[in-house]
């Protein structure tokens, strides 16, 4: 027998209804229950999606209004108490002030293993307790059972639950001590959601997929007896990294089935199959739930059948959750879309992977030959996919061939390019200067969508983008910054902006993916060789510079950003695309400082959420990773600047690796962390200059003066007064100019006050 599921769908809606929702009940202008309409009714949409297509139960859980951690948090009863619930306060509010943190410092975000979904870090302390205090998910259980559907519910595991918080408070303890309290909680829910029809519960357990500390690893065996007793049938599910030297443990943990990403780690499909009892169900993520290609259904049915032979029932799913991948392709059929129905044959997002479970349900239950026709036009489009000229340039080929093997270094080593740039700019010492945008309002994407509907033309467009930008520059120099931006106005966004100009990228015009709560991204899809046709960013660049005799710094995404962030091609390995796209970026540096920009930023906020999530691989990462970096950044001259950005991250375990990058300046988040990443950089002695974030830009707060002034002294115990910048933690894209201007004007005095002291010591 063969029985299809999938982990999760995604919740933001095919017209983004979940965004504009969320967004409407912030402002005051949707009362909760239209709220929570709109939830039910995106809930039972997909749920009928699933039982269309044809799978055997939908899934139940996966919905959340801002972040399915966050809910988790909330069902379990742990929200932090420094939000001073009184307990009276209605729970859907409740989570928004978790995200927001409306009048306290909302809960950390950060990503979700290598994806680009941000979730809400749980906050542990010593004396954190749990109980069920949510009915939230009983009731989405109901409200399926209702309609009709066999449901699986959807559950994040005990132990990656635990391992994706965080400790808080004074004293260091260990959160893994937390789990005997969380057991019992996690049993009364089973237990629950079996008496009220749950047929199956899967328990997400992602991180037996990473290198486990051995008491964690140690921890699961008895965590599952306790959870078995409850007496629901568990599926536990494994993704995004291969199980490794977890194997058996997962295999024999006292669950009814367990999942496995066959895309991620098909080396271990068979090994499972042999070590998984035969009374468990193995349950196959066959299909791509991190990417947007059409299955290949002759390689999936390769894999399955010798399962086949093995396993009396075979559970086919996505790999795992399309939360990562947009709903449908049906939002792709009009004119705005990159996708033209050539490229559109190649791919399959949230809906079609759906239809794509089921054919290969059909071909395993009935055989080829009742689904003859809809293997032979697969077959086509992908025999077409793989002959298209439109994916090879051998131009592209042949240049990377011709790359010496100095194309990755600059002329002169950090100190002498260090003391050309200084006299080159003439910058004061703790140069202030910003990450790249100012706010993205309302107005600016109002007017481009304008333009795209072609309701005003390109001269207008142009005009309105120019005023904004000057608008930027009027403001900056009112502040007195040092060196400035042109705002990125212009760019619906720093990667699909640049996937919109280069050559064998494509984008859609409705691929939304949630990044977290209501903010989306659409991730461009390489699907060919990359190269850049003509500059992207040059004529905007020298706009702005040509309003102010400051320094204007050029700002570019940087190749693995660009590759992180999109949808990447399968056909060839991510580091060979990566350096396609340091030429393209190489091309557009140099470019840039032809047309007289000394300064240059390559933001690569992804680097580290690059590094796969097994140690295993990451030196063979960093090493191709900072390689097309420095490809990207290293074809101009001594007296030119180049910076990079990063943000999102813990970087203190790949520090060489970032110095090796050789970029000229840094600019980093660290205030949220209170400047502690910086002690590593001290550590390390990291060689060239670095602007440690002073404020964290995710929230409205106006930080004063005082409070950064601090955080530079704390910067200066460990990096040299001489190397120190001055700037926010990230871009200003989301905030309002109010604050924004508020903010910087405080941040310029810190960084003059600290001078006057700098220059008082020496
Ligand atoms: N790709 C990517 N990944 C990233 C980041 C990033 O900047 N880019 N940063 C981090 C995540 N942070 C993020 C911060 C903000 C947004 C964000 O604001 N997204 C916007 C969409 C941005 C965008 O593409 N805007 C387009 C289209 C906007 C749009 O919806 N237009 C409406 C009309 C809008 C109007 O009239 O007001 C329409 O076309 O219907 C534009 O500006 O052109 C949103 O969800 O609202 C996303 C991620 C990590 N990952
Ligand atoms: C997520 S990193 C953002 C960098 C970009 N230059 C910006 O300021 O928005
Ligand atoms: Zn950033």
């Amino acid at each position: 027998m063969i029985h299809t599921h999938i982990l999760g769908f995604p919740r933001i809606g095919a017209q983004r209804e979940l965004k504009f929702a969320l967004e409407a009940h912030w402002r005051g202008e949707l009362d909760r229950p239209a709220l929570e309409a709109i939830g039910r009714d995106l809930r039972a949409r997909h749920w009928a999606l699933q039982r269309d297509a044809g799978l055997d139960c939908v899934s139940v859980g996966d919905f959340a209004f801002y972040d399915h951690v966050a809910g988790h948090i909330q069902l379990l009863g742990c929200e932090p108490p420094r939000f001073g619930f009184s307990g009276r306060e209605d729970e859907l509010e409740r989570h928004f002030t978790l995200a927001r943190g409306v009048g306290h410092p909302a809960l950390e975000m950060t990503k979700w293993f290598d994806t680009n979904y941000h979730y809400l870090v749980p906050e542990f302390l010593p004396e954190t307790r749990f109980r069920l205090a949510s009915g939230r998910l009983f009731a989405e259980v109901a409200e399926a059972r209702a309609l009709g559907h066999r449901v699986k519910v959807t559950l994040l595991g005990p132990l990656s639950f635990l391992w994706l918080g965080k400790e808080r408070g004074g004293q260091p303890f260990d959160r893994l001590a937390l789990l005997e309290h969380l057991l019992p909680v996690y049993g009364q829910i089973l237990q629950r959601l079996k008496a009220e029809g749950a047929e199956w519960v899967q328990v997400d357990e992602p991180i037996l997929g990473l290198d486990l500390p051995g008491p964690w690893r140690a921890a699961f065996e008895a965590a599952y007896i306790a959870l078995a007793s409850a007496g629901a049938r568990l599926m536990l599910a494994t993704y995004f990294s291969p199980l490794a030297d977890q194997l058996q443990l997962a295999c024999r943990l006292p669950v009814d089935g367990l999942h496995i990403d066959a895309v991620r780690a098909p080396d271990e499909v068979l090994r499972v199959a042999d070590w998984l009892p035969a009374h468990k169900q193995l349950s196959v993520g066959i299909i791509d739930g991190r990417n947007i290609w059409r299955c290949d259904p002759d390689r999936a049915l390769a894999t399955l059948k010798p399962l086949r032979e093995r396993r009396d029932t075979l559970w086919l799913a996505p790999s795992c959750s399309l939360l990562h991948v947009p709903v449908s392709l049906a939002g792709e059929a009009g004119a705005h879309s990159g996708i033209d129905s050539e490229l559109s044959h190649w791919l399959a997002f949230a809906t079609e992977k759906l239809d794509e479970l089921a054919l290969l349900k059909r071909a395993l239950t009935d055989g080829e030959d009742s689904v003859r026709n809809e293997l032979a036009i697969a077959r086509q489009h992908l025999a077409d996919r793989r002959a298209s000229p439109r994916v090879s340039n051998p131009a592209v080929a042949a240049r990377l061939r011709s790359l010496g093997p100095d194309a990755d270094r600059r002329a002169a080593p950090f100190p002498q390019r260090q003391a050309r740039q200084r006299a080159r700019f003439g910058l004061p010492p703790l140069p202030t200067t910003t990450i790249g945008s100012f706010p993205q309002t309302r107005e600016i994407r109002a007017t481009r969508a304008a333009h795209k509907r072609g309701e005003i033309g390109g001269g207008a467009y142009q005009a309105a983008m120019e005023a904004e930008i000057t608008l930027a520059v009027r403001k900056q120099e009112a502040l007195g910054l040092d060196v400035l931006v042109h705002g990125e106005a212009e760019r619906n966004d720093m990667v699909e902006y640049f996937g919109e100009r280069l050559d064998g990228y494509a984008f859609s015009a409705n691929g939304w993916v949630q990044s977290y709560g209501s903010r989306c991204v659409k991730p461009p899809i390489i699907f060919g060789d990359v190269s850049r046709p003509r500059p992207m960013t040059v004529a905007w660049t020298c706009f702005a510079q040509s309003l102010t005799p400051r320094p204007m710094k050029g700002m570019l995404t940087g190749p693995v950003t660009l590759l992180q962030w999109s949808f990447v091609r399968d056909d060839q390995p991510r580091a060979d695309t990566a350096l396609q796209i340091a030429l393209a970026i190489r091309d557009e540096v140099a470019d840039l400082e032809q047309a007289g920009i000394g300064i240059i930023q390559i933001d690569e906020p992804a680097i580290r959420e690059g590094l796969p999530l097994r140690r295993a691989g990451w030196r063979d990462y960093l090493a191709w990773a900072s390689r097309a970096f420095r490809i990207a950044a290293s074809a101009v001259g001594d007296d030119t600047q180049i910076h990079t950005h990063m943000c999102y991250s813990e970087f203190n375990d790949i520090l060489p690796e970032i110095a090796a990058m050789d970029a000229d300046v840094i600019t980093i988040e660290t205030s949220r962390s209170g400047m502690e990443l910086l002690g590593a950089f001290g550590e390390f002695r990291y060689p060239n200059e670095i602007g440690p974030g002073v404020y964290d830009i995710h929230s409205p707060r106006v930080p004063d003066t005082g409070e950064m002034v601090a955080l530079l002294h704390k910067a200066r115990r460990v990096i040299p007064a001489i190397n120190l910048w001055v700037n926010p933690d990230c871009g200003l894209k989301t905030r309002g100019w109010p604050e924004t201007e508020a903010a910087l004007r405080n941040m310029v005095a810190a960084a003059q006050e600290v001078r006057r002291q700098v220059a008082a010591e020496a």
